[in-house]
């Protein structure tokens, strides 16, 4: 990243602090990973053969279709021959892939994750090394055109015929087509397919089966599966996500994932410790979506941070010369509940992660007392990060004036792939009632005296009733508290208010519908309190030399206090804080944003994101935004030619007939 450095942006660096490098380090797990991270990212920047290709914005779909397929092909290749262990196979893969997910991708995100979830140990030692060698490409089939949502009302049927041991995959209807399974329409061979499975002439539900889509000589569709792409989407397009048909299709009784639930040759079916153990593989992937919206902040925050110390504009003091734009205020208070939210997502991220593999590992031994903790939880901060994450993006363009909403600042390609976050995997709304639907049975255990635990205990321990008296509102603790109040408060109104509709002679189901925007809002403060409770025992615990303890606490407070006055109307509904406490929140926010303004750079770059995996004019770390901001539009196509062939075609005997009428 060496070179001459925009003045402004290299004085905001001098100004820093604290060490920048510490942050990093804290960020990533220690300098020895750190120092990792970086060396994988150079093998893939400095590979030849990733390099070359145009900006993916002056792509046609089908070039980047396959530019971006040839370039994971050569990671799998470069993967055998540089050593790349499983530890840094992401880091790797991310670097050399940054410029578009691919069709093969989904073979590494949710069809390996899939065999090794729900799949038994011979099924694993069958498929497993294919699909790890690529040797077979695969894709998750579950959505169809019908349902998405609602898994168990997908229609692909999976019926068991015991005289031949085999299950007839079948979609009944055009809605019962699978459509959007990423990789699908094009590129793989193999597809876990999600289908209700019936035998005994009994439906079982949704199951998991490995089903062969296409030849793996010429890869024609097998006889029976009817296979397309589904069209450009807003963003993702080097990506071929498809759709499948299967008339009747036959697999082996081997190829239902039988880790949980089986059938038996004969077609008796044994349950599962759990019917929802077929969906552990969403739950996985959902908890990786809290970090990815934490990176997608972290890329928009420091696009846009960086850019507002290069760019000067209009007048603060008349005479004076024009300001850093990041000096105004309000650009602070876009930006900088961004960049705080990306930290605070990260830190929310690593205990999804530390929760994930604590729970699945208790699971493996037979206990399953944390599965709805880890739903609710995974549910929850996938709906929450991904939802702050693609809203606050779209601030942080706007931010950037006009040239944010060009491709050259790279936020819109990153608002586009971010808000896709929002409804793979779960819709978000869909999710957040998840999450509700725990917090209800949670609130009415606690009612009966049950003692909760783990991210829901204060729902037991907060007193819904009104505290008076003075608070220090810069507090962490204090905040924390005030959180966990405005949750707690808002889970019992949406609780006691579905029971009173119930008690009016409402079913549950309906209470449940008209109560819903309530149970929402609930949800979602559960999981606001939850990340700042997170973001502040991090920032407390963590060992970390002090300078940079300052900054992270008042980047938690800035979160917290940007929380507490954005809903401040959840806070005072009870008389729990008062409009003097909010007064001072909001005094004590812009006294923040002041003492944040000169760590605001070094904290972006903490992050340590790498210009090639920024893919933004407006981000470069040396801040020569105008001179790369002129080369990047030279590369146009429409500047291929002085004049454009469309001038010859259309415009030229247009004026010409103009001209001869005058
Ligand atoms: C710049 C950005 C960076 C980009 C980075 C790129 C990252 C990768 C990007 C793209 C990859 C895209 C991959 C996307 C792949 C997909 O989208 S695959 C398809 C995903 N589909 C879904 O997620 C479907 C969502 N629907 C469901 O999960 C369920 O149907 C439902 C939860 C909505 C309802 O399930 P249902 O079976 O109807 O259950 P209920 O009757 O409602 O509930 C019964 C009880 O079961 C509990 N429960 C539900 N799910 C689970 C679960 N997974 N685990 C544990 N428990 C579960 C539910 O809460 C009920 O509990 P109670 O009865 O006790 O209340
Ligand atoms: C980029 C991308 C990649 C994808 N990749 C894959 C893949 O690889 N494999 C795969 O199988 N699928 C994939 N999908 C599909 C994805 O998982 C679904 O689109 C997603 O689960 C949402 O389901 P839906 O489309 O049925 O939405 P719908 O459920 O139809 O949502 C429409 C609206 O209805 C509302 N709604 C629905 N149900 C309820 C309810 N119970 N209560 C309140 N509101 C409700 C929602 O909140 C939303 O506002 C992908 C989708 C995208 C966008």
């Amino acid at each position: 990243m060496a070179g001459q450095v925009n003045p402004d942006l290299a004085k905001e660096r001098e100004n820093a602090s604290f060490n920048t490098q510490k942050l990093t380090n804290l960020l990533y797990g220690g300098a020895e990973k750190v120092r990792r991270r970086r060396y994988i990212e150079s093998l893939a920047f400095s590979d030849p053969a990733y390099s070359g290709d145009e900006d993916p914005v002056f792509m046609s779909r089908e070039e980047l279709y396959s530019s971006q397929l040839k370039r994971a092909l050569t990671t799998v290749q470069r993967v055998k021959e540089l050593n790349i262990t499983e530890e840094d196979l992401s880091t790797y893969r991310n670097a050399a892939l940054s410029g578009g997910m691919p069709g093969l991708a989904l073979t590494w995100i949710a069809f390996i994750p899939t065999i090794l979830q729900q799949g038994t140990e011979e099924q694993k030692q069958k498929w497993l090394k294919p699909a790890q060698d690529l040797s077979i490409v695969g894709a998750y089939a579950q959505t169809e055109m019908g349902h998405g949502t609602f898994v168990r009302g997908l229609e692909t049927t999976a019926t068991y015929d015991p005289s031949t041991q085999e299950f007839v995959i079948h979609s009944p209807t055009l809605t019962s087509t699978k459509w959007w399974p990423g990789g699908l329409g094009k590129t793989s061979n193999y597809a876990t397919v999600m289908a209700q499975l019936y035998t005994q002439g009994k439906c079982y539900g949704p199951h998991n089966f490995m089903v062969q889509i296409r030849s793996l000589e010429d890869h024609t569709p097998c006889p029976g599966v009817t296979l397309g792409d589904i069209g450009p989407k807003m963003e993702g397009n080097a990506n071929d996500n498809g759709f499948a048909r299967f008339d009747h299709v036959r697999i082996p009784r081997e190829n239902m994932l039988m880790k949980f639930a089986r059938v038996e040759p004969d077609g008796t079916y044994v349950q599962p410790a759990s019917s929802k153990l077929a969906y552990s593989n969403m739950v996985y992937l959902r908890g990786t979506f809290v970090m990815s919206a934490a990176q997608a902040l972290a890329s928009a925050s420091t696009i846009a941070v960086r850019y507002s110390c290069v760019r000067r504009q209009s007048e603060m003091k008349p005479g004076e010369p024009e300001p850093q734009i990041l000096d105004y205020q309000t650009q602070q208070y876009k930006l900088f509940p961004q960049l705080a939210a990306a930290y605070a997502f990260w830190f929310a991220a690593r205990f999804m992660t530390q929760q994930h593999a604590s729970i699945t590992g208790s699971m493996e031994k037979g206990d399953m007392s944390g599965l709805a903790e880890l739903h609710a939880l995974s549910a929850g901060l996938k709906s929450y990060t991904t939802a702050v994450m693609s809203a606050g993006i779209d601030v942080c363009r706007m931010s950037c004036g006009g040239h944010g909403y060009s491709h050259a600042s790279g936020l819109p390609a990153l608002f586009s792939t971010g808000t896709s976050l929002c409804t793979a995997e779960g819709e978000n709304t869909v999710m957040m009632l998840q999450t509700a639907r725990y917090l209800v049975k949670c609130f009415v255990q606690s009612q009966s005296g049950k003692t909760l635990s783990g991210t829901v205990a204060y729902l037991s321990a907060v007193q819904p009733s009104p505290v008076s008296g003075e608070r220090n509102m810069s507090d962490l603790g204090t905040q924390v508290t005030a959180f966990q109040h405005r949750a707690a408060r808002m889970v019992r109104h949406a609780a006691l208010q579905m029971q009173t509709e119930m008690q009016k002679g409402k079913s549950r189901e309906d209470a449940w519908n008209s109560c819903s925007v309530l149970l929402i809002k609930a949800a979602q403060a559960h999981v606001h309190s939850f990340v700042v409770r997170n973001f502040a025992e991090t920032v407390q615990t963590v060992e970390v030399e002090e300078s940079v303890r300052a900054v992270l606490t008042s980047l938690c407070q800035l979160y917290s206090l940007h929380g507490i006055t954005e809903h401040a109307g959840d806070f005072l509904m009870d008389g729990y804080l008062t409009g003097r406490d909010i007064d001072a929140a909001s005094s004590l926010l812009s006294a923040v944003l002041a003492q944040l303004r000169p760590d605001a750079v070094a904290l972006v770059d903490a992050f340590d994101l790498h210009d090639k995996m920024l893919h933004s004019v407006l981000g470069r770390y040396d801040g020569r935004v105008y001179e790369h901001l002129y080369q990047w539009a030279q590369k146009s196509p429409l500047n291929k030619t002085e004049v454009h062939e469309s001038y010859y075609k259309y415009l030229q005997p247009f004026l010409k007939s103009n001209r001869a009428k005058l």
